[in-house]
Order: structure tokens, then sequence, then C-alpha cells
């Protein structure tokens, strides 16, 4: 296979910004957090994507950015907000940095996910919305825990 993408120098859909933005976060941010999708798979009855990022799934490592970069990536599954990331060009020097580079991803992510993790979240005035929104924040709590710790420990 091989890695023959080169960034390109328009810029893609602003959608990713604006949702990061309003967060406070940076491309860079943006561009780390991504790389949460090195680990685990879409699947088909939720989301309507099927399949993985990676050929390992469940180790995190800087692969989803090496299969990025590949033009063919067999059987691996590409979001649009993934291969946002290599159409604009304040984020794709990062996507080659990661691929280069395990440690600079290692430690971009973990800075990363703390200012996800410590963003916290304004609860629902509404009761039964609340609950399903609790429920459903401390859902994705527990993802963003055992990503941390796959960080930590590798
Ligand atoms: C950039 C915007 C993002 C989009 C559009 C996006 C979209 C998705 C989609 C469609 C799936 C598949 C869900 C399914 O079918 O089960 C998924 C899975 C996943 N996402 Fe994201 N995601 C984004 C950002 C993030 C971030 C910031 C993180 C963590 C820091 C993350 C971590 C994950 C993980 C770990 C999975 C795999 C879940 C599993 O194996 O069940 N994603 N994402």
């Amino acid at each position: 296979m091989s890695e023959d993408y080169t960034c390109r120098s328009i810029p893609g859909p602003p959608h990713l910004r604006d949702i990061f933005y309003r967060m406070g976060l940076s491309d860079k941010d943006i561009v780390a957090l991504s790389g949460a999708h090195t680990l685990g798979r879409a699947h088909q009855e939720r989301s309507g994507f099927d399949g993985p990022w990676t050929q390992e799934p469940l180790k995190f490592d800087n692969s989803y950015f090496v299969e990025l970069l590949k033009e063919e990536a067999e059987g691996l599954l590409k979001l649009p907000t993934d291969k946002a990331l290599l159409e604009n060009p304040a984020f794709c020097p990062y996507v080659e940095l990661y691929a280069k580079d395990e440690d600079a991803i290692f430690r971009d992510y973990a800075i990363s996910h703390k200012k996800l993790s410590e963003l916290g979240f304004t609860p629902s005035s509404s009761g039964s919305k609340t609950v399903a929104n609790g429920a459903i924040l401390a859902q994705g709590a527990v993802g963003v825990a055992v990503a941390a710790a796959v960080v930590i420990l590798s």
C-alpha cells in the first residue's frame, strides 16, 4: 500500500471547527482527538457506518494517522470528518506529524484529552431530559476514561 497522500492547500468543510472551537479547542486538538478513532469501530446498527479505522482497533497507537494517509486502506473506515483532516492545510500537517512520530500523538493526545475531559457540561433544566442526558454523558465519560487509561498505560 502506498503512503502517497500529501496535504492539499484548499480549505475543507468548516463544520469540525464550528463544533470544536465553541468548546475552546484548537485545530491541533481536533486532529489529536480524532486519533481516538485508532480504537474501536463503527456499527451499522448504530451509526450506519461499519468497521474499524485501523488493523488493530484494540491498540492505541498512531495507526489511525498512518491509515488515513494511505490512498487505499482496504476494509478500513474513513468518515467524512476523518477525510476532512486531509483537506484543510491547518489540520493536515498534524496528520503527517502524528503518522511519522508516535511520541508526538501520545503527548498531544493526552493534553487534548485532558482539555476535553475538563470542560464539564451544563445539565438541562427539564427533569426527564436531564436523566436522559446524564445517562448519555455518563456513558461518554466511561468511554473517555477508557481511552485515557489506554493512553496512560501505553
Ligand atoms: C471529530 C468528530 C467525530 C465524529 C464525527 C465521530 C464519529 C464517530 C462515529 C460515527 C463512530 C461510530 C459509532 C458506531 O457506529 O458505533 C465513532 C466511534 C468512536 N469514536 Fe468518534 N467521532 C468524533 C470524535 C471523537 C472523539 C473526540 C473521540 C474521543 C476523544 C472519539 C472516540 C470514538 C471511539 C473510541 C469510537 C469507537 C466506539 C466503539 O468501538 O464502540 N470520537 N465516532
